[in-house]
């Protein structure tokens, strides 16, 4: 099926420079399929799934698979329903003005209806599947992320650690799955993910600082131009990061290796490259290999996380 017709014919831009999958858009459901962010949403559910099999002592395929489904289409709703609240500033700016609403292929009314549908049905199968308290952290997720982070883009440029919140969630949301409470592990994975996001983030927030000040939105790089107060941000969450990843060493959850020095290697690594972010003269080279850092950190990390402790369990 080709696209409809439309008022607002796509713009070529220099947009993401790994965003864009133009065959999977050459469908009105590779439309949709867009409207979920889905690389954003497969890590995420990636963490949730890694938060349910750090917990779970007796594999309940079930719950397994409610966590899975659930946090996809959870994830897929708060990508839709951030596009949706955002499809005027996404018209703004490079990034994003190629995304199917500003783009004008998917109506709002549509792509409102999409999110809603993913998001009860996501929480549905979360309460059915697994338990009312995993269905409750995903909700927790969904507004924080929408009706809080969202907004609070425009007003201040604490809203990424404010957005680190929602971000941090979903491990949470697959450990409760497993037990129907909130365990010392699950908190330890959300501070990994906490920590994670801030040189994820500042990294691409100095990238397409140009883009984020058309939109209006205030990141770090705009209240200081200069990005050390990005860099300073990434190096103190970076350094947090390595701390945290090796607390379940030292409890006893967690061996020292593999895991354990895999995390204190990976996380020094991405220590080195935000203090490289920090006081580089030119940033725009070191900003890219941040984030690509970032992507390529949390997947390996979180892979050798659940070998090593289903070993233990
Ligand atoms: C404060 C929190 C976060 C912010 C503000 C943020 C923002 C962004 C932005 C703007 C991009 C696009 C970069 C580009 O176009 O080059 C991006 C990419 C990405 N983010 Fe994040 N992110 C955050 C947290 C997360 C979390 C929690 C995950 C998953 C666990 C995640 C996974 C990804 C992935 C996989 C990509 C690359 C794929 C893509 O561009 O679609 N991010 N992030
Ligand atoms: C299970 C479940 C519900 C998972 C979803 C987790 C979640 C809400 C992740 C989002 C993290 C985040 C703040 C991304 C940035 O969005 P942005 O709006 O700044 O990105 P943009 O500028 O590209 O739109």
């Amino acid at each position: 099926m080709s696209l409809p017709s439309t008022n607002h014919p796509r713009v070529a831009t220099s947009g993401s420079h790994i965003a864009s999958n133009d065959d999977a858009r050459s469908s009105v459901l590779g439309e949709y399929w867009e409207l979920t962010k889905p690389r954003l949403s497969m890590l995420s559910v990636i963490t949730a799934v890694v938060g349910y099999l750090a917990a779970d002592p007796n594999k309940n395929l079930l719950a397994l698979a409610s966590v899975l489904i659930g946090t996809s289409f959870a994830a897929g709703a708060a990508g839709a329903l951030n596009q949706y609240l955002e499809r005027e500033v996404d018209k703004r700016m490079a990034r994003t003005r190629n995304r199917p609403l500003p783009a004008g292929v998917i109506s709002p009314e549509r792509a409102l209806l999409f999110g809603m549908t993913l998001a009860f049905l996501g929480t549905l199968i979360l309460w059915f599947g697994a338990n009312p308290l995993s269905a409750a952290l995903v909700l927790v997720t969904l507004f924080s992320y929408l009706l809080v982070y969202t907004p609070l883009k425009q007003i201040t440029s604490w809203n990424t650690i404010i957005g680190a919140v929602p971000g941090a969630l979903p491990p949470l949301v697959g450990w409760a799955a497993a037990r129907d409470s909130l365990g010392a592990l699950g908190w330890v994975l959300f501070g990994i993910l906490f920590c994670w996001q801030i040189p994820h983030f500042m990294a691409i927030a100095w990238t397409y600082r140009k883009d984020y000040a058309d939109g209006g939105f205030v990141m770090a790089t705009k209240t200081d131009p200069s990005g050390r107060s990005a860099g300073y941000q990434s190096i103190a969450f970076a350094a947090l990061l390595v701390a945290i990843s090796v607390v379940p060493c030292f409890y006893g959850y967690n061996n020292w290796l593999p895991y354990g020095i895999v995390a204190v290697i990976t996380g020094g690594w991405y220590l080195w490259l935000s203090i490289r972010f920090t006081f580089a003269e030119k940033k725009e080279k070191p900003a890219r290999k941040l984030f690509f850092a970032s992507i390529s950190y949390l997947p390996l990390v979180l892979a050798v996380f659940v070998v090593d402790r289903l070993f233990l369990i």
